[in-house]
């Protein structure tokens, strides 16, 4: 039987309309949420997502700030820029668009960052707080795969959830995340050993490697959930680049019960977290209740 396709566009739009409807409360109360991307150098694919997260911001009725700095610029130059923002009281939320050019140390940035302003969960801090089961700003693309599997089983509780990936900013704080939600928690990556047998237990895959279509259909229980984190983008012979996950979804479609299609799966979830996540950060700073449903 062919898989429920889990439509990430659609419930990333309702996400942000309820975000919309918090932030004109707020502003009714003269508050309005502010966000504030930082890109250094020019990548394109950076260029096309902050152009994505401005729009957005402002579409949600927030308070949008993009600092650019060129590829060139000193760590000092970019360390001084956080500290503006940090003190910055129309600024709630910070983003520094990664990845950053080779020679700025992402660690010594990202931890400049104010940790209640840390609106991708980045900072050691909140890594810590959300490890330890406290009150954390919680990475953006986990949270969203988390909403998208919420939505679609309730409650998590017992289900054997495998992350395949590692990494601080998908991995690690997902299985978090799943953990949290009462799920037996496996994080599988580049060395586990017979990984389509650990994946074959799974109720729940998260697929977070950053390899273009590795996880197939084979590998899977069948009726099991598939929340495919990867984008991988391939040049095509229009020009256009194409954008893949790392399931190769027509295999895994077979087998799986549901499955996030890439592009219009996650994707679109991660942006919409931001803002939700930019709402929460303004909430606290104001001693206001958390936008419900919103958070993790
Ligand atoms: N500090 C930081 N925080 C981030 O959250 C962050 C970052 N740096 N660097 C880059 C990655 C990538 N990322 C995406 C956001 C939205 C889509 C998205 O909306 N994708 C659409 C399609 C986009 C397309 O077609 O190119 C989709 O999957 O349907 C994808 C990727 C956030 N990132």
């Amino acid at each position: 039987m062919a898989a429920r396709v889990i439509d990430g566009k659609a419930f990333a739009a309702t996400v942000r309309g309820k975000v919309a409807e918090h932030v004109a409360q707020l502003k009714a109360q003269g508050i309005t949420p502010g966000l504030a991307v930082v890109l250094v150098g020019a990548d394109p694919a950076s260029e096309v997502y902050v152009r994505s997260k401005g729009k957005q911001t402002v579409e949600a009725g927030m308070h949008s700030v993009e600092k650019r700095l060129p590829a060139t610029a000193s760590e000092d130059e970019v360390l001084s820029i956080i500290e503006a923002l940090n003190g910055d009281p129309d600024v709630h939320g910070i983003l520094v668009q990664l990845p950053l050019p080779g020679h700025l140390d992402e660690s010594r940035i990202l931890a400049t960052v104010d940790p209640a302003k840390d609106v991708d969960g980045f900072h050691i801090s909140n890594a810590g707080l959300l490890a330890t089961g406290q009150k954390a700003m919680v990475p953006c693309t986990p949270l969203g795969s988390l909403m998208l599997l919420r939505d679609l089983h309730g409650d998590l509780t017992g289900m054997e959830a495998v992350v395949i990936g590692r990494s601080n900013i998908v991995g690690k704080p997902m299985a978090q995340l799943l953990l949290r939600d009462n799920c037996t928690v496996t994080i599988a990556h580049s060395r586990t050993r017979d990984l389509p047998a650990v994946v074959r237990r799974a109720d729940i895959v998260v697929a977070a490697v950053g390899r273009a279509g590795m996880v197939s259909g084979d590998w899977l229980k069948p009726g099991s959930t598939v929340i495919d984190v990867g984008i991988t983008r391939i040049p095509t012979e229009s020009g256009k680049d194409r954008i893949v996950g790392d399931c190769d979804y027509a295999s895994c479609a077979e087998v799986a019960g549901a499955i996030t299609p890439v592009p219009g799966g996650v994707g679109p979830m991660t942006i919409a977290c931001l803002l939700a996540n930019t709402l929460t950060a303004c909430c606290r700073a104001n001693g206001l209740p958390e936008p419900e449903g919103l958070t993790a």
